[in-house]
């Protein structure tokens, strides 16, 4: 058994996140074709691929926002089933999405506090309440806390995206192109942010990203999606150089 196949076994009976053999169709169109992936409690794992890759529905999937055709989605175990956003929170699932979707009109701390209240409603017994000053502190949103989401730059707006999904207490977490629209210097700041939450919270992260190296150094698994299926997986490192995702990125083969 490989090492991306051991991992996914010991997921599926451990308490992270495990992706068994998802499919989904919309119509003809395979968005996702028999995906396996796993990411443990306080793993990183990164999941690229070109435009139209699959990566969105997995996420959608992941999150219950769409249902699979075929195969499950296991939490801690736990098949997750045909679900909803709401029962995917309760089991411990957040995320953040590509296109930022904050109160603007709210401040920060608003935006977060939202979060914890939503977090108070949901049935999660013996998970203490995550504090909001600290979810703060932690991704470097202190001093703005009072300022309105809507009229910070792009870059602090999707920092509170995920201060706001880690209000929910999440046991994995999703983030959806985290550094897009950040300059070098943000979304090497960021790395270090990912790092402390995974350390803080001992949450599991999945992060998209089409920056390839924010996510080749943030990563310590990482799959590559091309036209729905994964077609590599393994430590960053190893993908980098690997023929396939060569040939997918750059359209070549790669040289001996
Ligand atoms: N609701 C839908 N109906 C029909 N086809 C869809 C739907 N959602 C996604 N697709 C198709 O599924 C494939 C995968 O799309 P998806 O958005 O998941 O890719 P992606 O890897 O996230 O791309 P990007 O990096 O551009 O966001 C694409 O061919 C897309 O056109």
């Amino acid at each position: 058994m490989d090492v991306a196949a051991s991992t996914a076994v010991a997921a599926n009976r451990g308490s992270g996140l495990f992706v068994d053999n998802v499919t989904k169709q919309f119509g003809g169109v395979y968005a996702v074709r028999d995906v396996t992936l796993s990411c443990e409690v306080g793993q990183i794992v990164g999941l690229i691929g070109p435009n139209g890759a699959g990566k969105t529905t997995l996420m959608n999937l992941i999150s219950g926002t769409l249902t699979p055709t075929s195969g499950n989605v296991y939490l801690g175990g736990q098949p997750l089933g045909a679900t909803s956003p709401e029962t995917c929170a309760e089991a411990g699932i957040a995320r953040t999405f590509q296109n930022i979707r904050l109160f603007k009109r709210l401040t920060v701390r608003e935006n977060v506090e939202v979060a914890s209240i939503t977090f108070r409603r949901l049935k999660r017994e013996g998970i203490e309440v995550p504090n909001v000053d600290e979810i703060l502190d932690l991704l470097g949103l202190s001093a703005m806390a009072d300022l309105k989401a809507g009229h910070l730059p792009y870059g602090h707006q999707r920092r509170v995206e995920i201060a706001r999904a880690l209000a929910l207490a999440p046991r994995v977490i999703l983030l959806d192109e985290p550094a897009a629209g950040m300059n070098e210097q943000e979304s090497h700041a960021l790395i270090s942010s990912v790092r402390m939450i995974r350390d803080r919270f001992g949450c599991g992260i999945v992060v998209i990203e089409h920056d390839l190296k924010f996510i080749m150094e943030v990563s310590e698994l990482l799959y590559v999606m091309h036209l729905g299926a994964v077609i590599v997986s393994g430590p960053p490192e190893e993908v980098r150089h690997d023929e396939r995702v060569i040939e997918v990125y750059l359209g070549r083969k790669a040289r001996k």
